[in-house]
């Protein structure tokens, strides 16, 4: 499984990135309000954030164009900023639309907002390189967000769609709105690509209650051994 982090915030990003456990990052609208983005610095702040990860993450930038014609145009231009820019776009018909034509294109899309085998399957045709089903909306409906994802792990992996995919890549599913290091596990074991997370998570996933028992018990045996 590899990580990605789910945020636009540069700071995160950057320690997270010095951990060496990095393959990528996901944003979206509500992310980049939240770290105060402006719109005309959009483009920019993507950038940002591709020169911190490198060029082989992909980084996600989401349109929010509704029409085809104005994803495809939307889509064309995020691409420019970098070459690891993926397009993320949501799973609605438009959506669908759009990433025929820029899969068609070499440009790689994250389809997000996904909730359903048939939303996958249909997003994989169309093209996409990433799909992103989200675990934490489902419970918060009191749905089983883990159980979708594993469903549509298993029917993406049923068939091979790379003749569909920009660049003749397999699909590959990112795990998202992940809420906990236990969704991160039972995605892991469900075979999930990817998992997207929060920073918050990430923290939570070095952090195990025995390992800091351990390195205390180890640190004070240390310290008799340093005062014999
Ligand atoms: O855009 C994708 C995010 O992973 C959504 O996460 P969230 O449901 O916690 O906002």
């Amino acid at each position: 499984m590899k990580f990605f982090l789910d945020t636009a915030d540069l700071a995160e990003i950057e320690e997270a990135a010095s951990w060496g456990a990095l393959a990528g990052v996901t944003t979206n609208p509500s992310l980049y309000a939240k770290i105060g983005g402006k719109l005309d610095d959009f483009h920019n702040h993507m950038k940002r954030i591709c020169d911190i990860v490198g060029p082989d993450c992909p980084v996600s930038a989401e349109s929010v164009a509704m029409t085809r014609d104005e994803i495809v145009a939307d889509g064309r231009k995020l691409a420019e900023i970098a070459p690891n820019i993926v397009v993320k776009i949501p799973t609605m018909v438009e959506g669908l639309a759009a990433t025929h034509t820029l899969a068609a294109e070499g440009i790689p899309v994250n389809m997000t907002l996904c909730f359903s085998v048939p939303q996958a399957l249909l997003a994989a045709r169309a093209g996409a390189r990433y799909i992103s089903p989200f675990i934490g909306r489902f419970d918060d409906i009191s749905e089983d967000g883990l159980e979708q994802v594993g469903n549509i792990v298993t029917a993406i992996n049923n068939y091979d769609f790379t003749a569909n995919t920009a660049n003749g890549e397999q699909v590959e599913i990112i795990a998202a709105s992940v809420r906990s290091a236990n969704h991160v596990t039972q995605c892991a074991l469900m075979g999930a690509d990817i998992a997207t997370v929060p920073f918050g998570v990430l923290k939570k996933m070095v952090q195990h209650p025995l390992t800091d028992r351990g390195l205390d018990s180890f640190m004070k045996d240390w310290e008799k051994v340093a005062n014999a």
